[in-house]
């Protein structure tokens, strides 16, 4: 039998969208812009497995003129804890310098910890009477509400305040701040202020707009499930063939899987035919909740970022060419919201 290949490079598809800048996202953003000089540290929030394409140029853009802590969440997801896993985090933590860059996943106590204590330590240092008021700010679906919740959760012992859901665009407006960490000595303690994810304005190539849709920052709806599952299918061939042994043998033909997993499932349509869109739901959620291999979808390297960073000027992503995009995208019927 011949040894199996993976595909090593993804084909560019033009039919894939590449903005999502939607309405809300511009009003948000807007919104905080008009608060932020009310505001003592922004906490920006990033993907773990896409610490590449999740950083959001506007928030710096926009927001830059306070503090920044930047917290890479959902570790759990993407990590091994392996000392690989722990050099791409010193790597990621050079390119943020001279902001702190923190991991953390939510069910693990001592990495919200760690965002208390930094926020501690930055009130501490504040001579505001009034409290110390923080913004936590990122991409849709990041996890932003989330880490809200546990921060209030490890610090005050107190329920969710803040509503979670694993498509984007739960959170659609700024509310009331909420308090993470209790006044002492005469001082009002620390408050944390959730916002709407903000989508980046322009996506420069298609496997990005894979990689942000594949951690769900960009609703089910606009790219087809079965080509996020094929996207899905290429990573985990190049990190280990048998993480989906469960439903096929190494392919690289994702209608294969699909099949398999219709049949295992009962996934079918008339006449016995395999439902391929639920399927590639499924598949993908699969991966998305921790079931199917952790593994990151950026290539991290030292000047992976600088790359980045130099495709973005060449190619010039402005607002406005987002706003068009975004208005074509809207004619073309895809958007439900999110
Ligand atoms: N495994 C894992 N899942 C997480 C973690 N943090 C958040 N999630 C999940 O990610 C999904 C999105 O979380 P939210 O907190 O609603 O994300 P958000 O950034 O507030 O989303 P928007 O409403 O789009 O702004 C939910 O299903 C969460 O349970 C984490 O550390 N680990």
């Amino acid at each position: 039998m011949e040894a199996f290949v993976p595909r090593q490079v993804y084909p560019n598809l033009s039919s894939i969208p590449r903005s999502y800048y939607l309405g809300h996202h511009a009003a948000g953003l807007s919104k905080m812009r008009s608060l932020v000089s009310q505001i003592d540290l922004v906490i920006e929030c990033r993907d773990y497995r896409t610490p590449i394409v999740s950083r959001n140029p506007l928030f710096e853009a926009n927001l830059g003129e306070r503090p920044r802590l930047i917290v890479y969440t959902k570790q759990d997801l993407g990590s091994n804890s392996t000392s690989e896993d722990r050099k791409r985090e010193n790597t990621i933590r050079k390119w943020d310098a001279p902001s702190t860059s923190l991991f953390t996943d939510i069910k693990s106590r001592s990495t919200i910890s760690k965002v208390l204590d930094f926020a501690r330590a930055h009130a501490n240092h504040s001579t505001s009477l009034f409290g110390t008021r923080l913004m936590v700010v990122g991409m849709p679906n990041v996890g932003k509400s989330s880490l809200l919740n546990a921060l209030r959760n490890v610090s005050l012992g107190k329920k969710k305040a803040a509503r979670t859901g694993d498509q984007p665009g739960v959170t659609r407006k700024i509310g009331t701040s909420v308090k993470i960490i209790e006044g002492d000595e005469g001082r009002e303690g620390v408050y944390v202020l959730d916002t709407p994810g903000v989508f980046v304005p322009y996506v420069p190539d298609a496997e990005s707009m894979l990689k942000l849709a594949l951690c769900g920052s960009v609703k089910d709806t606009i790219i087809p499930p079965t080509t996020i599952a094929d996207y899905l299918l290429f990573h985990l061939n190049l990190n280990d063939p048998t993480l989906y042994n469960m439903f096929s043998g190494p392919t690289n033909d994702i209608f294969v899987v699909l099949e398999a997993l219709a049949r295992k499932q009962g996934r079918l349509k008339k006449g016995g035919l395999p439902d391929f869109e639920s399927s590639a739901l499924q598949f993908v959620q699969r991966w998305r909740s921790g079931q199917m291999g952790r593994f990151i979808l950026d290539t991290v390297t030292e000047d992976a970022l600088t790359k980045r960073l130099e495709l973005l000027t060449s190619y010039g992503g402005s607002l406005h060419q987002a706003r068009k995009a975004a208005k074509q995208l809207r004619k073309e019927a895809y958007l439900g919201g999110g």
